[in-house]
């Protein structure tokens, strides 16, 4: 067994964990050997406000008839005043936390100028001097690595989304949407601590899972509420970091990985040629064809010209302010992952599946408290307090409930079996008196049919309880009501017992098979089976 399992051919995905982390171990990395990659990343998220950052219009989704929720201000009509929206301030001050930053008492807000259809008045308001939070860290787990890597985060500030503008090649004009002008958004800098498309591909995910988590953002990439820049520099391993490259705009994880690889490709030919001089540039991804295009040279950079905005005071935050941010602050996804590993013991892959399924539950707008039940919860429900067996609640829940609601094309959010009525299905299968079978049965009709009824009661109903249960609560006899059933299905089924008794043993599973379906899983397979052979070999 052991030569067996020396000698087995590594798998793909064992191949391409043992070079995820290849350039923080100090060892190579087998795509681009005698190179080392550098990666920063500069996120937008949006904040998960019911109104804008200065105005009091409502944000939008993206499918608001266009111009319907946008306020003077907004407009940039003269004359109109900012007044910061302190739910942003608070979401802001929530995902700071979550992400270990220092808060800075007191910020501010600066104009960033440039010229553009989406910007009515021709300046961003940002924090570039004085961030709401500096210096935090997120821990960023890969599969084969033991311990996470440590990506720490420069800075946490506020900042206003533009307004989105579509170019209309028939009429050579570009309609403007001022829906999103002045949506609060965060951006996220980190430090330039991440080493490979795999790792920015996991912060990214990581800090998803956090944002979405303390109800700072939606962290939706399809849907543009997370927006990410990603510099990338290459430099022959050993020698000094070379030139950054920032790509702009990328809106999924895999485009984002894409894009790395092709720009750390791009660098490599570049360094590898007569003219090795990688010139700083900004660069788009092109989602057809795989590949980073040139927007801008730095030296085409525009001179943003920033100053501070003087309609905008410093930003003062009290101690006691931050101290009801924290104390209100849910369990974070790297506690609730200590929290299953120990409690459990799982294997790390189980609580990352149930946390991936947690991590999609919808969080409240302005980060109220949750009161819809996420999948970890409900799964904490079903075990504390009890001697449910884990195990078995992990696999009924994630193997049989999500399985049942995916073939219904439902996701966990619409389930409608609630804790009580699975946890007493878990119970009855435990004690014997619901086989597994018909506890399948039972979960589909209860699915079918929503109700509070007690899981027992239903499944009376249904005549699912097993036979020596349905004897006690019906006076019916084990082997007679198995029997029959039995008989039935061999009556139904002449050809298929002829060819039995011809000593054709590969049709005893399908009359198993028929018997079965007919007890509605009550039967076991096994004694079945004996059943239908000695019924076989006792009649001519
Ligand atoms: N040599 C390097 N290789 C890769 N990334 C780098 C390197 N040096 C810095 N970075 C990263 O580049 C990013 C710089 O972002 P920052 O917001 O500070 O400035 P910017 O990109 O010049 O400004 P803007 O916000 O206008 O885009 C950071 O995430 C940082 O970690
Ligand atoms: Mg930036
Ligand atoms: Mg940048």
């Amino acid at each position: 067994m052991l030569a067996r399992l020396l000698l087995r051919r590594p798998c793909a995905s064992h191949i391409q964990y043992r070079f995820l982390h290849a350039g923080r171990a100090g060892r190579e990395d087998p795509r681009w050997p005698g190179y080392e990659v550098v990666i920063g990343i500069e996120t937008h998220a949006q904040l998960k406000s019911r109104q804008k950052l200065f105005s009091h219009a409502l944000t939008s989704g993206p499918k608001e008839q266009p111009n319907a929720n946008v306020s003077v201000f907004d407009a940039a009509f003269p004359g109109t005043l900012p007044k910061l929206n302190p739910k942003c301030v608070d979401l802001g001050l929530r995902a700071s936390i979550a992400l270990n930053c220092d808060i800075q008492k007191r910020s501010s807000f600066d104009r960033k100028h440039y010229f553009y259809s989406d910007l009515p008045t021709g300046f961003q308001i940002t924090q570039q001097y004085a961030p709401l939070a500096k210096n935090g860290s997120l821990d960023v787990y890969l599969p084969d690595q033991p311990t996470p890597a440590t990506v720490r985060i420069k800075q946490l500030q506020l900042e206003q989304d533009t307004a989105k503008s579509t170019f209309i090649g028939r009429t050579l004009a570009s309609l403007v949407d001022l829906n999103r002008a002045g949506t609060g958004l965060m951006e996220i800098v980190t430090e330039p601590d991440l080493r490979s498309p795999e790792e920015a591909g996991a912060y990214v995910r990581a800090l998803q899972a956090i944002l979405r988590a303390v109800g700072a953002s939606d962290g939706n990439m399809e849907e543009g509420s997370l927006r990410c820049d990603v510099n990338v520099s290459v430099n022959r391993a050993g020698e000094p970091w070379g030139t950054r490259c920032e790509i702009k705009n990328l809106n999924s994880v895999r485009f984002m990985q894409a894009a790395i690889t092709s720009e750390i490709r791009r660098h490599i030919d570049i360094l590898t040629s007569p003219n090795p001089i990688v010139s700083q540039e900004t660069r788009g991804f092109d989602e057809n064809t795989f590949e980073t295009f040139k927007l801008r040279s730095k030296e085409d950079a525009p001179d943003y010209r920033y100053m501070p905005d003087p309609n905008l005071g410093t930003l003062v935050l009290s101690e006691e302010r931050i101290a009801t941010i924290k104390r209100t602050l849910p369990e974070l996804p790297w506690e609730t992952r200590r929290r299953l590993l120990s409690s459990y013991g799982f294997p790390e892959k189980q609580v990352d599946t149930l946390m991936k399924l947690d991590s999609v539950k919808d969080v409240p707008l302005d980060g109220e408290t949750s009161t819809i039940q996420g999948p970890i919860q409900y799964f904490d429900a079903l075990c504390e307090g009890t001697k449910r067996d884990s195990k078995a609640v992990y696999n009924w829940m994630m193997h049989e409930l999500l399985g049942q609601l995916t073939s219904r094309k439902q996701d966990f959010q619409s389930n409608t079996l609630t804790v009580q009525q699975l946890a007493e299905l878990i119970d009855l299968v435990q004690g014997k008196i619901l086989t597994g079978t018909s506890a399948k049965y039972l979960m589909r009709h209860m699915l079918s049919n929503p109700s509070n009824q007690p899981t027992k009661q239903v499944a009376e109903e249904q005549q699912l309880l097993s036979p020596e249960q349905t004897q006690e609560v019906k006076g019916a006899s084990l082997v007679n009501d198995l029997e029959g059933v039995i008989q039935n299905a061999m009556e139904s089924m002449p050809k298929e017992v002829a060819a039995l008794k011809a000593g054709h043993m590969g049709v005893l599973n399908k009359i198993v098979g028929r018997v079965m379906k007919e007890s509605r899983g009550r039967a076991d397979a096994k004694s079945v089976k004996e059943v239908i052979e000695r019924v076989v070999s006792t009649t001519p």
